[in-house]
């Protein structure tokens, strides 16, 4: 009905359908399936406005238009009224309202209705919620509706079957084909079903989330902005788009009936707490789930961390992840049987892991000489308490793949003590560098070939724990083939510059000084080891030096420049290389990533670039 504000908002503005930003759900579903009775429910909840194409028709017939009679006829024998009327109806109706969300309920009927709505009216449903519903159900509600309608018949019932299966099905795959189609099982009670419109129609802001993370680390974060934008929900390949996803492209998917038969995905179980909701069928649970592409295989033994699944809530001004570990695995059919679950839209995004978190994790809690010393008694309930990952904390915490998280763990010479993965100060590092040294001058071991069994030995009967051995060697030397080790120049140069340097800056020539003293005998040291390690400052006629490692800067690049540029406004080239080019992001070359986040200048032709803060 318009309302008095209606009609005078449409005479002060004159708005046309082209003028106005119209949004449009269609409701479709066969005859008697409930379209009618949720409509109003979302009406009530939602602020849509109702356009039923039948209860138009049946008013058009009323007004005793010139085609009332042709449409009676049609309505009494099922038939679907030509388009052009229901257009118009339509197209009159959203027109006349000042409202500009409409629910269109019982149309587009067949593919010409869809067509002629689209060419008349240029409008592109937001998405089409469909009732599914068996027939026996429909044809019982029909029978008992008792509105009075002239169709609601056995025989004129019977036809609008056939009719919908014939003409008004194929809109429906139409729209499944493009992504659009959010179905609900509309058998159920009209509370329930209700239940399942609900989360179609609540804005995704205040939904949770569900993302899959297939093949590689998704970005959460970015991936919920992305969301927000409405329009880009609407694409969508199905199945054949998680498994194609390109590294550094985004697809959003959404759930619908393409996924089900699909042989190449399984449907992975996650959080036993959730279980027995999805089981029962809770519609609001259906969320949850995971895709596999199955010529993965799956590891039990190690949580699969390809695979996992995230639960995203979006509060007000913060996104906060939360990562569900699956713990079961739920047989095939199971997927199968899901066609009935409503549906639900995903971005995926790819991005490099999330290493940093690694690193702040680790550091939280470094491997002391204390540790070393009280790792005996440290009881199970130290152990909670203190902060400590085992590798399946890890896994859970730190967005990142299997393989991943083992080079990250490497780069950070993190060691795996007693099931729990540990960074080792850098003074116990020291001491245990030192006292390695000082053995093999007593023993006159060479550096070039140490026996593992007799360092690790001597270096136990000087108080170090066996694995804090083993991981010095590995730290500062490599295994050669003949199973001896040698120790890295480089590594044991760097590591006793870092020591100097954390006292802070330092004038050069006493720098040099003190590092050469440091340094055993049979190593040569060269300044140039310390590229991305420190920093020269000219200070008067003075060249001090300072550290200023890339292993302590962030390994998000957005934060490794901004960190970079306040360190220094202006870089040159040789001097910025070392700082960024362990830096990846999936589909960015390093020209793009200094292009995205820097801007380079060169005062004369012949002159070294200078890139500063974009
Ligand atoms: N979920 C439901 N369970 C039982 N009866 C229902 C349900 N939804 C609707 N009905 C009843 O079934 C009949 C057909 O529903 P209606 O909303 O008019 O369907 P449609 O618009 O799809 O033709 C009505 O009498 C309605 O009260
Ligand atoms: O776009 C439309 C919508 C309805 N109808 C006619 O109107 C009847 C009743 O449709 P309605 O959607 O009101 O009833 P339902 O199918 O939901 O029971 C249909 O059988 C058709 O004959 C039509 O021709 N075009």
């Amino acid at each position: 009905m318009e309302t008095a504000i209606d009609s005078a908002n449409k005479e002060a503005n004159g708005i046309s359908l082209s003028e106005k930003k119209v949004t449009v759900v269609f409701v479709l579903g066969g005859p008697g399936s409930g379209k009618g009775t949720q409509c109003a429910n979302i009406v009530q909840h939602f602020g849509f406005t109702h356009l039923s194409a039948g209860d138009l028709l049946r008013a058009e017939i009323k007004s005793g238009s010139e085609n009332g009679t042709m449409i009676q006829n049609m309505i009494k024998d099922g038939k679907i009224v030509p388009s052009e009327v229901t257009v118009k109806l339509l197209q009159r109706a959203m027109q006349d309202s000042s409202n500009d969300k409409f629910l269109i309920d019982g149309f587009p009927r067949n593919e010409e209705n869809r067509a002629a709505f689209e060419s008349v009216t240029g409008i592109d449903p937001e998405f089409v919620l469909f009732f599914e519903c068996p027939e026996e159900e429909m044809e019982r509600r029909l029978l008992s509706r008792n509105q009075g309608r002239e169709d609601d018949n056995i025989d004129t019932v019977r036809k609008r079957f056939k009719v919908y299966m014939e003409s008004s099905l194929p809109v429906i795959e139409y729209y499944i084909a493009k992504g659009k189609v959010r179905k609900i099982e509309a058998a159920k009670p009209v509370k329930e079903v209700f239940e399942a419109v609900k989360t179609i129609f609540t804005p995704l802001k205040e939904k949770e989330l569900y993302l899959i993370d297939c093949k590689k680390p998704v970005e959460l974060i970015e991936a919920a902005m992305e969301m927000e934008t409405e329009q880009q929900l609407s694409t969508c390949r199905g199945a054949e788009a998680v498994l194609n996803l390109q590294p550094a492209s985004s697809v959003s998917i959404a759930y619908h009936s393409l996924f089900g038969p699909h042989d190449d995905l399984v449907l992975l179980e996650l959080d036993e707490k959730l279980l027995p909701d999805v089981l029962h069928n809770s519609l609001m649970k259906m969320q949850f789930f995971v895709l596999r592409p199955k010529h993965m295989p799956l590891s039990m033994s190690e949580p699969p961390t390809l695979y996992c699944l995230y639960r995203l809530q979006i509060n007000h001004c913060c996104v906060e992840m939360h990562k569900i570990l699956m713990r079961k695995i739920v047989s095939r059919n199971w997927w199968h049987q899901s066609s009935k679950w409503h549906l639900v839209s995903w971005k995926l995004f790819e991005v490099a892991p999330r290493i940093d978190r690694l690193k702040m994790l680790l550091s939280e809690n470094p491997y002391r000489f204390d540790d070393a010393l009280m790792s005996e008694e440290l009881d199970e309930m130290e152990k909670n308490n203190t902060r400590l990952y085992s590798w399946s904390d890890l896994i859970d915490k730190v967005q990142a793949s299997a393989d991943e998280l083992r080079s990250g763990l490497q780069a950070l010479s993190a060691v795996e003590i007693d099931g729990y993965w540990r960074i080792v100060d850098e003074n116990y590092m020291d001491g245990i560098l030192n006292m390695l040294l000082h053995n093999s001058v007593l023993n006159d071991w060479s550096l070039n070939g140490l026996n593992e069994a007799e360092v690790v030995g001597v270096l136990q009967s000087d108080g170090f724990p066996c694995e804090i051995a083993h991981h010095c060697l590995q730290v500062y030397g490599s295994k050669m083939d003949d199973g001896m080790w040698r120790l890295d120049e480089k590594r044991v140069c760097i590591h006793f510059a870092r020591g100097i340097l954390r006292g802070g800056k330092i004038r050069m020539d006493n720098f040099m000084v003190e590092w050469m003293r440091k340094i055993p005998e049979e190593m040569q040291a060269s300044f140039d080891m310390l590229t991305g390690e420190v920093l020269t400052e000219k200070l008067g006629i003075e060249t001090w030096v300072y550290a200023f490692s890339v292993s302590s800067l962030p390994s998000a690049p957005a934060e490794r420049f901004s960190m970079l540029f306040r360190e220094r406004p202006k870089w040159e080239w040789k001097d910025l290389q070392p700082y960024i080019r362990d830096l990846s992001v999936p589909g960015l070359s390093s020209e793009g990533l200094l292009l995205k986040y820097t801007r380079r200048t060169q005062p004369t032709p012949d002159a070294e670039p200078v890139f500063s803060a974009r």
